[in-house]
């Protein structure tokens, strides 16, 4: 029998699929429609202390191979995602589901975490290291130092499961940096990768940008990301010890790019772009079509090919 099956943070879910942050998880109704999916759980929009508006619209555009963002972290408050959480554990004991955070400073970090300690939410926290697309806020994730004293000051007062969500990196010589910081957190796992910040997507007939925030600078997402996404997944997959597993996100749009991310060494991944355009119900044709590609390679389950990926 095959299975999609994995094993996150510590928890089980029934397949390795759910959506990304900030795509279909903004309000309780998304949420519920992921959750009433063949998505195994749900992530939410990044929480912040409190409820923001965001960027000036357009500030989203899907093109032929992918999409660009410059959403500025549109949410209802880190409150607000507590509360449907913790009401949706009630209504589905033993689920396990993630709240995404992110604060601009380590005091807010620490603050969202203590309204998380103080909340009935059993899930996992998902902090955001990677948004690029508040003005005049860099991306953490590129600040090695910071990211290494905000997760000191996290582990020191949180001690539930948390992964980080990271940017993408470019270079070798980084890869081994920031692994070398990861290992020394007992982080549940990384979530490899945000969007390619501040790229550009012009429409020649106007000549023009196509969003409206930052001079239509943007989050690339989607197709175009994949071989990112997979050397992301790859590298972190190499150079993490074993306890910190990976979140592959970043151009997925069929069971072959799902199975390429498990080859890589995800044990769960996420969708952004292409769920954006197909909808929930996108997760019914990925698992099928995961689920024929592991059975005419005869793999009952995810973890006969996890990060089995051969080098020549
Ligand atoms: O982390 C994020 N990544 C993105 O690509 N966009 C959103 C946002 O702009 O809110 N946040």
């Amino acid at each position: 029998m095959i299975s999609t099956a994995t094993t996150l943070a510590g928890s089980n879910f029934d397949n390795c699929m759910m959506n990304a942050s900030g795509v279909y998880c903004m309000d309780s109704d998304e949420l519920l429609a992921v959750e009433n999916s063949k998505a195994a759980t749900f992530v939410t929009k990044s929480g912040t202390l409190q409820p923001r508006k965001g960027n000036p619209e357009p500030r989203y555009f899907e093109t032929e191979f992918g999409s660009i963002n410059s959403m500025g972290l549109p949410n209802n408050g880190v409150d607000y995602y507590l509360d449907f959480v913790s009401q949706d554990q009630i209504n589905h004991p033993g689920k396990t589901y993630f709240l995404s955070i992110t604060g601009f400073n380590l005091a807010e970090d620490l603050e969202l975490l203590q309204k998380v300690t103080d909340s009935d939410f059993a899930g996992v926290v998902e902090l955001n290291l990677s948004c690029p697309n508040v003005p005049g806020k860099p991306q953490t994730g590129y600040d090695f130092e910071t990211v290494d004293a905000i997760l000191k000051a996290v582990f020191d007062v949180y001690h539930k499961p948390l992964g980080v969500k990271l940017p993408p990196y470019f270079d070798i010589i980084h890869f081994d940096q920031m692994a070398e910081i990861l290992n020394k957190y007992p982080l549940s796992y990384v979530n490899s990768i945000n969007s390619i910040g501040n790229g550009l997507y012009i429409n020649d007939d106007t000549e023009t940008v196509v969003i409206k925030p930052k001079q239509g600078f943007g989050g690339i997402g989607g197709e175009y990301v994949k071989p990112t996404a997979l050397a992301n997944v790859h590298a972190f997959y190499q150079r993490l010890n074993k306890d910190i597993q990976i979140i592959g996100t970043g151009g997925i749009q069929t069971g072959k790019d799902i199975f390429e991310h498990i080859l890589c060494g995800a044990s769960m991944v996420q969708v952004g772009t292409a769920l954006m355009v197909e909808g929930p119900v996108i997760f019914e044709r990925l698992t099928a079509e995961l689920e024929a590609i592991m059975a005419e390679k005869g793999y009952d389950n995810i973890e006969d090919f996890r990060g089995k990926l051969n080098y020549l």
